[in-house]
């Protein structure tokens, strides 16, 4: 299938003719695509087809080494990592990246404080405004806490919990920062068939009730294809197909692609 890139005048994500190239290995080759607002976007492809690259570009871990990402139109290559979420992109990790000895509160606390007005000066001379922030900050992250039906276990350390719900802890740090977009990496990894039939329709939920545009890496192809609204196949770090989950599931390169490939599904 010839791929192209979806149209619209004002995509919240552009991701125009992305190269990264390790060493000699191209890793992703002149990749275009655009992400509107409110979409749920699901990047597949089989192993080594560059969508961690990708995703590692996205969240400015990595820097292209041709083409740009603009978010509503600007450039977000020049921001570092830890200036991201400023600009509203929000991610949570394959593995989980919490701080394992603090509680589930105090993480998703971490999450929210780049929304929060406050400075080493403000904040040891406790003035007005930091109280005020705070509270507001509180009071966001309990109503994440209750979103994500976390509140029994708010003030547990997060290394004892079950590996879904550290899952979930994470899910609600992105979301304590109030991101535009939210990147997910392989979230449904290591969840068993109930917890990631229950975690599309959580992404479907944040999407519809916050609004919040989703990226979603995953090799379940199953949750991809129930959860996303519009898939990007990439392949040896070419873009293979995009469109709907149906469309792009049977493009003949796409099955060729995975046919070929060890992935599972
Ligand atoms: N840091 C790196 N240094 C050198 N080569 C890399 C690096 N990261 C990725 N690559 C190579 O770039 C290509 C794309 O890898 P990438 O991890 O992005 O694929 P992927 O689609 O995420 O694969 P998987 O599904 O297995 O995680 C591969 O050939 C990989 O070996």
């Amino acid at each position: 299938m010839q791929a192209q890139v979806s149209s619209s005048a004002s995509p919240l994500l552009a991701v125009r003719d992305v190269s990264v190239v390790f060493g000699g290995i191209v890793a992703l080759n002149g990749i275009s695509f655009n992400m509107q607002k409110g979409q749920i976007l699901g990047l597949i492809g089989p192993n080594g087809a560059g969508k961690t690259t990708l995703f590692n570009c996205l969240s400015r871990l990595y820097q292209p080494s041709k083409g740009d990402i603009l978010l509503e139109g600007e450039s977000i290559l020049s921001r570092p990592p830890h200036r991201i979420a400023e600009v509203g992109i929000g991610r949570t990790f394959q593995n989980v990246a919490l701080f394992p000895n603090m509680s589930v509160l105090d993480n998703v606390r971490v999450g929210a404080h780049c929304r929060t007005n406050s400075d080493i000066v403000s904040d040891s001379l406790r003035m007005p405004w930091i109280r005020s922030g705070e509270k507001a900050l509180n009071k966001r992250v309990d109503d994440i806490l209750g979103y994500l039906d976390l509140r029994s276990v708010a003030h547990t350390t997060v290394s004892g919990l079950p590996f879904g719900t550290q899952k979930r802890v994470e899910l609600a740090r992105a979301l304590a920062a109030e991101p535009k977009i939210l990147l997910l990496d392989e979230p449904a990894g290591g969840l068993n068939h109930e917890e990631v039939y229950n975690l599309g329709d959580l992404i479907r939920r944040i999407r519809d009730d916050r609004g919040i545009t989703v990226l979603l890496v995953e090799h379940h192809m199953g949750m991809v294809m129930s959860t996303a609204d519009y898939v990007v196949a990439l392949n040896f770090g070419r873009k293979l197909a995009e469109g709907t989950p149906t469309q792009v599931q049977n493009d003949p390169d796409v099955i060729k692609a995975y046919l070929g490939s060890k992935d599972e599904q």
